[in-house]
C-alpha cells in the first residue's frame, strides 16, 4: 500500500498527517496505525491523524494514539491539523472543525506556524491527596513534582497511569514545577506509554488546575515550558468553570513523504 504523509510537531509532540479527503485510507486497522507510529519499525510519531471532510466544518480530525488505538482529543495534533489546512488552501487564517470532543475554532498565525486552538469548556476538576483530576478533552492527572528536570518521569508516570484507580481507563501523567514566569512541565501519555515531549491537553489541565491551587480567578495567562519548547494557555474561570480556554505555540512540518507500506 502506498501511503502520502507530512510529519509534524507542536512543542515536541509528534504527529503522521494523513490528508484522507479522498478516503484513500481505511485506518480501523491497530496493527498498520501502530506500525506506522512505531519508532523502529515505521516512520514514528506520538500519534497519527487523518483529515477528512465533514458536512458543516472545515474538516474532521480523526486521531489515534501510537498503540494504534482511537484516542481522546489530542491538543497539540489538533494544532498541527490547523497548520496543515491552510497548506493546501483548505482553510485560510480561522476554523472551525470537527474532533472526537466536539466542535473547535482555531485561528493561525500569518506565518502559518503558530496556532490558537481553542478547548473545550471545563466544569468538573477534583482533589486526589496532592493531584488534581480533569478532562481538558483527554483526562489528565496533574501532580507537583521538585527538581522535575531530573525526575524519572516514565517510572513514576507509568506507576500512577497503571495503579489501581487508573489502570482500567489509563490517565495521562503532567508532572508540574513553578518556575519564575509559569511552569515547567513533564507528561507520561496514555496510549504513547511514555513521556512525550509535550502534551497540549495536559499543559492546559495543569494551567486550570494551578489557578484552582492558587484561587485564582477572572482572565488568566499562564505560560509553561515544556521539553519540546513552549506553549501558552489563555482562559477564563469564575471559580466554578472554565471558558474560552485557548492552547498556543508552534505548529510546524517537519518533512512531508510517500511510503511503498510493505507486512
Ligand atoms: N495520549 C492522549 C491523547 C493525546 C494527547 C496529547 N498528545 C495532546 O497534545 O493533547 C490520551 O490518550 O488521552
Amino acid at each position: 500500500m502506498k501511503l502520502h504523509f507530512y510529519k509534524y510537531r507542536g512543542a515536541g509532540n509528534d504527529f503522521i498527517l494523513v490528508d484522507n479527503r479522498e478516503i484513500a485510507v481505511n485506518h480501523h486497522n491497530v496493527e498498520l496505525i501502530a506500525g506506522l507510529c512505531d519508532r523502529r519499525f515505521g516512520i514514528g510519531g506520538d500519534g497519527i491523524m487523518f483529515l477528512q471532510n465533514k458536512e458543516g466544518y472545515d474538516f474532521e480530525m480523526v486521531y489515534y494514539n501510537a498503540d494504534g488505538q482511537p484516542s481522546s482529543m489530542c491538543g497539540n495534533g489538533g494544532r498541527c491539523i490547523v497548520a496543515f489546512a491552510k497548506f493546501p488552501g483548505i482553510i485560510d487564517s480561522e476554523t472551525d472543525f470537527l474532533a472526537v470532543d466536539g466542535p473547535h475554532h482555531a485561528k493561525i498565525s500569518e506565518t502559518g506556524d503558530w496556532v490558537s486552538l481553542q478547548m473545550i469548556d471545563v466544569d468538573t476538576i477534583t482533589k486526589n491527596a496532592d493531584a488534581y483530576v480533569l478532562n481538558t478533552g483527554s483526562p489528565h492527572y496533574v501532580t507537583p513534582a521538585h527538581d522535575l528536570a531530573n525526575k524519572n518521569v516514565y517510572a513514576d508516570g507509568h506507576a500512577i497511569r497503571n495503579n489501581e484507580t487508573y489502570k482500567a481507563n489509563g490517565i495521562n501523567v503532567n508532572f508540574v514545577e513553578p518556575k519564575a514566569n509559569g511552569y515547567f512541565v513533564r507528561t507520561f501519555e496514555r496510549g504513547v506509554e511514555d513521556e512525550t515531549y509535550a502534551c497540549g491537553t495536559g499543559v492546559t489541565a495543569v494551567a486550570l488546575a494551578m489557578a484552582k491551587h492558587n484561587n485564582q480567578t477572572g482572565s488568566i495567562e499562564t505560560p509553561i515550558k515544556v521539553l519540546g519548547g513552549d506553549l501558552n494557555i489563555r482562559f477564563n474561570y469564575d471559580g466554578i468553570s472554565f471558558t474560552k480556554i485557548f492552547l498556543e505555540g508552534p505548529a510546524k512540518l517537519v518533512f512531508e513523504g510517500e511510503v511503498q507500506i510493505y507486512k
